[in-house]
């Protein structure tokens, strides 16, 4: 295998990004990444173009929010709708149930065992469906700034990536670009407290509950704590972990990536649990933090099957849908 392959963590390979951002192997960088979502639907990507120094920045920030009193974060509210991911949600207000449609279900879901985190949601400023909702100025002055600095910042990797998805399958490198403005896209600071490690190991207590993204793509930042795990993709059920890697950032294709590839690339199955081999103090497994960038296309863009990932012998699997009524159906599904 070429140079741009640096190893693998649990069959997720580790790329080189930089020879697709500069020019000097293009194709060998798109292939390496395809291959890794085709196979397991992450990938680790190493020069990836965020600066360090920003990625720094904005864990600090998001410390920096989270160890404001809940009086204060409560001030920026998640709104009750389940359509309007904005704000500042307590730990134990949001679990993440898969295939749980019904009220009763998602009820008894939750109930079992929270999801214990804390997360701040925005998105684009301009966004007039779902407008952002900050602290009240004079409230962490700088917050909001660093936050869309960065989400901007997101945004230009979130373009080479999906450039990097359509060259591994031939097809033109604009392709998904152009459906992908950035408007739609989520920008999350999760925090997962400190938790009895005991209860963590036993499930009466869960940081994410196993789930697939549902947009494009998802740009995931973490902190060298772990228990990010991953379905293992032919043994359902089974999870492996994804291990922070020093300098890397996660990518994982979503749902409607997976439809509009004809299930060439996978959207796997993901959840957060005890990190492996964590020190802990006192029985307590120590605090996390993550960055996850969710990336959806514009509401009017109509997925179909992308070309070249079907055939007279292999028909596309799935209709054309609109962006819109598919990420509806996700996000009521969810909250
Ligand atoms: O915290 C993490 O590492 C994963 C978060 C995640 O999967 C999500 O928010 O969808
Ligand atoms: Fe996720």
């Amino acid at each position: 295998m070429s140079s741009v392959l640096l190893g693998d963590a649990h069959g997720i390979s580790v790329v080189d990004f930089k020879p697709f951002l500069d020019g000097s192997a293009k194709q060998d960088v798109a292939s390496a990444i395809l291959d890794s979502f085709k196979r397991v639907g992450f990938v680790y990507l190493i020069n990836h173009g965020i600066p360090e120094d920003k990625i720094k920045g904005m864990f600090e920030w998001s410390k920096r929010f989270f160890d404001q009193p809940m009086e204060v974060k409560q001030l920026a509210p998640h709104p009750p709708s389940g359509t309007h991911h904005r704000g500042y949600s307590a730990p134990g207000r949001e679990k993440v149930v898969q295939h749980l449609y019904d009220d009763k279900d998602i009820k008894d879901s939750r109930a079992k065992a929270p999801d214990v985190k804390e997360s701040f949601e925005c998105g684009w400023e301009e966004n007039v469906g779902s407008p952002n909702i900050w602290l009240p100025d004079g409230v962490l002055p700088g917050f909001k700034e660093a936050c869309m600095d960065f989400y901007s910042t997101c945004h230009e990797t979130e373009l080479e990536i999906l450039r990097a998805i359509t060259v591994g399958l031939g097809i033109s490198e604009d392709y998904l670009v152009k459906y992908h403005d950035g408007h739609e896209n989520q920008m999350r600071l999760l925090h997962y407290p400190s938790v009895p490690a005991e209860q963590l190991k036993d499930d009466k207590i869960v940081r994410i509950g196993a789930h697939s993204d549902f947009g494009s793509i998802t740009l995931l930042l973490q902190d060298d704590i772990g228990g990010l795990e991953i379905e293992d993709p032919n043994t359902p059920g089974e999870f492996n972990s994804a291990p922070p890697v020093e300098g890397a950032l996660i990518v994982n294709a979503a749902d409607l990536m997976m439809r509009w590839s004809n299930d060439v690339i996978r959207s796997t199955v993901h959840r957060v649990r005890a990190p492996l081999n964590a020190k802990t103090v006192n029985g307590m497994v120590p605090e996390r933090y993550s960055i996850p960038y969710f990336c959806s296309p514009e509401r009017t863009a109509v997925v179909e099957c992308l070309p070249g990932t079907y055939t007279a012998d292999k028909p596309p699997k799935y209709e054309p849908i609109s962006a819109l009524e598919y990420i509806m159906r996700r996000l009521a599904s969810n909250y």
